[in-house]
């Protein structure tokens, strides 16, 4: 990725996802600031450049990387715009996603997209925030019975919350693409 076009997406972080006020967050801690990560991830240039920027970080992963994908929502976007960028670089990679509950019809399953990401494919998880690291861990669980093996967790944005501790303490590999001292200061 160009250095320009990391410029971009973090001025589209900036203005479109960043937002002071007063929220409840994941992990029921409160915050006077906020990431609207799918602001950035739904935009039609936000979208391209975060496909183009979790891809070039999954070479910071052990080949071969089979697939990648994260819980939803804020994972969705990411993951698909990964899988793209993926295709179009002539190293095709297939998104998945899972659920945080199992649907209650029909499959019946925690992870869309399985046919692409047969049991024993070697995944990354993606993110769009990482505050305490919560979330990305139950997508690892999830993955881990789902027969997957997880190579690490890329998040877009980290709060610098005690996220990376978090991963760190339990073996894995963690890559944010920028951390909220970058974005915001
Ligand atoms: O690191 P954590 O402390 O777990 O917090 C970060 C999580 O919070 C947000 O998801 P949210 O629960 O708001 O769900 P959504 O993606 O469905 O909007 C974000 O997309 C991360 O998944
Ligand atoms: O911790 C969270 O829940 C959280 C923080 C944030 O800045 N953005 C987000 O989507 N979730």
């Amino acid at each position: 990725m160009l250095t320009a076009e990391r410029d971009e997406l973090m001025r589209i972080i900036r203005q479109l996802s960043y937002e002071q006020r007063e929220v409840t967050l994941a992990s029921g801690r409160k915050s006077d600031f906020y990431f609207d990560g799918k602001q950035t991830t739904l935009h039609p240039r936000g979208a391209l450049l975060v496909g183009k920027a979790f891809y070039a970080a999954l070479r910071q992963f052990p080949a071969p990387v089979q697939g990648v994908g994260g819980l939803t929502l804020g994972a969705d976007p990411i993951a698909t715009a990964t899988a793209l960028v993926s295709a179009l670089e002539g190293q095709p990679l297939p998104a998945f996603i899972i659920r945080k509950e199992p649907k209650g019809h029909g499959t019946g399953q925690w992870l869309e997209g399985r046919k692409n990401v047969p049991p024993g494919s070697r995944v990354v998880i993606v993110e769009d925030v990482v505050t305490t690291g919560g979330s990305s861990m139950k997508a690892i669980e999830r993955a881990r019975e789902e027969g997957l093996e997880v190579l690490g967790v890329i998040t877009l944005v980290d709060r610098q919350e005690g996220g990376a501790e978090f991963f760190a303490a339990n073996d894995m590999p963690f890559v944010a693409i920028f951390t909220k001292a970058e974005v915001v200061g």
